[in-house]
């Protein structure tokens, strides 16, 4: 089945298919071979392939595609909590949420869309949401493919209610490594960071930039809008490129902690880094009526090249 998209020409159409579980898939494709895969479970991003077939991101061997639980890989969305900081499930129940696709959703008053394959997804709390979050929003999700491949996913959540709410978000990132000890991260150098290790103490990041030895669980503070992540192996960097989300959670679970989760192989910690562009340590407030914009875009690119992406207009 093709749904047409409002995008650049009659080929970009975005298919629908089922998953092993009868879970509808969006599938985005552009004619250079980039491709994206979309779960209405969760409405989360479970395959981002460059023109070449090569998967960005993790996936892992022992992931459960099966609701309520969200697949561990891809980019789960943690909404209206992040992590166990508030009452509600971990990461928020956006993830294990059933969303829809929306045929007809509000006009986004940036130039997206012109060159590129997009699909808009839609969440609203079901009564049951509302007995332990008692807020009515919308939340809408924009997943585009661009003509080269970059993934861009805008977040627009609205407040519909008659009173304020808050909430905290993050795209919870695994990206797809060669091997976590060649993998560095630059543009979070200098910042402060919540250690979630260490009862999320305010601790500073010292040195260049970040590189992993060990778990990892932090999540800096009011970082710049574009970081990068290179992993040196494969001699690729993904370029971050975020709006409305000041934090960025660092996680990797290494040796011990990997072998305590039964939807993550013991060795897989070492092929997978997740990064998330986030808003956490300032919860969102919204208004009756007020809506907020989560923006991220991503790209792979040779290492050789990044510095190109990264210059230029972005402070880094
Ligand atoms: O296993 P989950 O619920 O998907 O969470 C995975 C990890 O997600 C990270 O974002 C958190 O900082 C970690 O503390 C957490 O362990």
């Amino acid at each position: 089945m093709g749904h047409s998209a409002s995008v650049w020409d009659q080929r970009s159409e975005f298919e629908v298919s089922k998953d092993w579980n009868g879970v509808d898939q969006v599938v985005l494709r552009v004619p250079r071979g980039a491709s994206a895969r979309v779960s209405l479970h969760g409405g989360q991003v479970i395959s981002w392939r460059n023109e070449r077939g090569e998967e960005l991101l993790f996936t892992s061997s022992k992931a459960i595609f099966k609701p309520p639980k969200a697949m561990r890989g891809g980019i789960p969305i943690c909404f209206p909590q992040f992590g166990n900081c508030g009452s509600l499930e971990q990461h928020g129940f956006a993830r294990n949420k059933m969303w829809i696709i929306d045929d007809s959703p509000p006009h986004l008053p940036s130039s997206d869309g012109n060159d590129k394959v997009s699909v808009d997804l839609l969440l609203k709390p079901s009564e049951d949401d509302m007995k332990c979050w008692p807020h009515h929003f919308e939340f809408r999700l924009r997943v585009s493919l661009s003509m080269v491949g970059d993934l861009t996913m805008i977040s627009r959540i609205r407040n519909i209610n008659g009173k304020p709410f808050s909430f905290s978000f993050a795209y919870h990132t695994y990206f797809s490594v060669s091997d976590i000890s060649e993998v560095r991260i630059e543009g979070l150098e200098t910042l402060d960071y919540l250690d979630n290790l260490q009862q999320r103490e305010r601790l500073t990041e010292q040195g260049d930039a970040i590189t992993f030895e060990s778990e990892v669980d932090r999540v800096y503070l009011g970082s710049p809008n574009a970081i990068a992540v290179l992993d040196h192996e494969k001699k690729r960097t993904f370029v971050i490129r975020k709006e409305g989300l000041p934090d960025v959670v660092v996680w990797n679970p290494w040796e011990k902690k990997s072998k305590s989760m039964v939807d993550l192989g013991d060795d897989e910690y070492k092929q997978m880094l997740c990064v998330d562009a986030a808003a956490i340590e300032r919860a969102i407030n919204l208004k009756p009526g007020e809506e907020w914009n989560g923006r991220l875009e991503l790209s792979a690119v040779p290492s050789t090249r990044y510095s190109d992406h990264i210059g230029g207009h972005v402070r880094y």
